[in-house]
């Protein structure tokens, strides 16, 4: 390998696009693979098919300057990193059969002294299976290539910023392989590269999507608690978070997004007797969700009772945390597609998405208007200047 290596990204979406953008970037020579067509023709003309902030100028660029293709099929490299989804199948069970695919995509190109990197985030024990897939597949490279992990950290919204300046854990399957992950992460990576083994790594992405849950689900239970109590949790928990040694997050409509709804239960799958507070905090934030899908029919049915007629809902928003057009595991979205599907009069309003198929998006000002029961689902920046004189549910503390 000379001083800059070739590189191969497995996997273009929001995580393998930013980061072989960001490595073409340092006049590495990047190709991009991804299994969808339509991917590759976009970013081989320099344009991109997700929305993240200065991401297309990125891409545009390095497209541009040659630094940065996109293929379906592998080349040659000296440096392979996989980036491709790790979803839950049927019983909350972690799917790897795509890491396993871009595995497998790699053998014929791989040769020795190539290093292989697992980005997604997987269930401990991921790399040494992907070894022995190698293994098996390619023996005379018995000990010539180096494997390591090194989970990815960074906050959508904030990707480019975070993917030069976080630190990062980087685990290889041997020591030597650590060394090689490290120093191909010094050409791109400014934030401290922190060397452990790959399970180590494996679970500490885990763990830190499963702290975040578990410090939600308290907020969450307490919203729930304070509720009976008749206290205003957002009041409290700002007085409790006055104590020197003492931080609780926010209670909202549930925890949504791909990551912390998911990862946490790849280490209660694997570890179903130990991971008790880890499971009960999934369960706590999934029930937050059907908590407030009751509250709200409660309220729209007492409507019906004192006022004889159906109540008018306005949902405000729909995406998965504030201040972004991303609807993927949103509680926002389940209460308002449950109360749809249940048969009430629903307004929705998100003011980052234009359209829905499953329902109208109302203007925000006209569906306050109309409404009878406003209800926040999401804190986006817009609704905190509105001013509303009906009833209002607010979950996640914007009136
Ligand atoms: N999106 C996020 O904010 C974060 C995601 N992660 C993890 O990173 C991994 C990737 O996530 P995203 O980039 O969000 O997923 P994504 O769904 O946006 O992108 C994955 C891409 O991989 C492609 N792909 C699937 N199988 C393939 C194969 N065999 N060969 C080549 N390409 C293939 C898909 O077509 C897709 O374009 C997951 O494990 C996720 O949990 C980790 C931290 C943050
Ligand atoms: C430990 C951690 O902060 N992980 C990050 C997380 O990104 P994500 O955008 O999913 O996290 P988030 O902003 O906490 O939002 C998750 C969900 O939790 C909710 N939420 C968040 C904070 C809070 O006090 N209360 C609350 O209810 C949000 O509304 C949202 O529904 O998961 C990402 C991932 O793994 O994909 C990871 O890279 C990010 O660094």
């Amino acid at each position: 390998m000379g001083n800059k290596p070739s590189v191969v990204m497995v996997g273009l979406g929001y995580i393998g696009l930013p980061t072989a953008a960001l490595i073409a970037s340092k006049g590495i020579k990047v190709t991009g693979v991804d299994i969808h067509q339509h991917v590759v023709d976009t970013i081989n003309k320099g344009e991109i098919h997700i929305v993240e902030p200065d991401l297309d100028g990125l891409v545009h660029h390095v497209v541009k300057e040659g630094y940065l293709t996109a293929s379906t099929t592998p080349a040659e490299a000296d440096v392979y990193l996989i980036a491709v989804p790790t979803p839950f199948k049927g019983d909350h069970e972690p799917d790897i059969s795509y890491v396993e695919a871009a595995t497998r995509a790699l053998l014929p190109t791989l040769k020795e002294g190539a290093l292989v990197i697992v980005e997604s985030t997987s269930p401990v024990g991921t790399t040494e299976k992907m070894q022995a897939v190698i293994q098996a597949e390619r023996p005379e490279l018995n000990g010539k290539i180096h494997m390591a992990y090194c989970p990815e950290r960074v906050l959508p919204g904030n990707v480019i910023y975070e993917l030069e300046h976080n630190d990062r854990a980087i685990g290889g399957i041997d020591a030597a392989s650590t060394d090689r992950a490290v120093a191909f992460y010094k050409h791109f990576v400014k934030g401290e590269l922190h060397k452990t083994n790959a399970k180590t790594a494996e679970m500490c992405k885990l763990v830190e999507n499963s702290s975040r849950d578990v410090q939600i689900a308290f907020a969450n239970e307490l919203s729930m608690i304070c509720d009976e109590a008749g206290i205003d949790v957002w009041e409290l928990i700002n007085l409790a978070n006055k104590h020197p040694r003492v931080n609780i997050l926010q209670p909202g409509t549930g925890v949504g997004g791909h990551c912390i709804a998911v990862d946490p239960w790849f280490i209660v799958s694997e570890f179903p007797k130990q991971a008790k507070i880890i499971r009960a905090a999934r369960e706590i934030n999934n029930y937050k969700t059907e908590w407030a899908i009751e509250k709200v029919k409660n309220t729209a049915l007492q409507f019906k009772i004192d006022n004889g007629r159906d109540a008018k809902i306005a949902c405000m928003g729909l995406a998965f945390k504030p201040n972004i057009d991303d609807l993927r595991e949103s509680p926002a979205l389940l209460v308002t597609n449950t109360l749809v599907n249940d048969g009430f009069h629903v307004l929705a309003v998100e003011p980052n998405v234009n359209s829905h198929k499953a329902f109208e998006i109302h203007d925000m000002q006209e569906a306050v208007a109309q409404a009878d029961i406003i209800v926040y689902l999401v804190a986006h920046n817009e609704f905190k200047d509105l001013t509303v004189d009906k009833t209002v549910i607010d979950f996640c503390n914007v009136s």
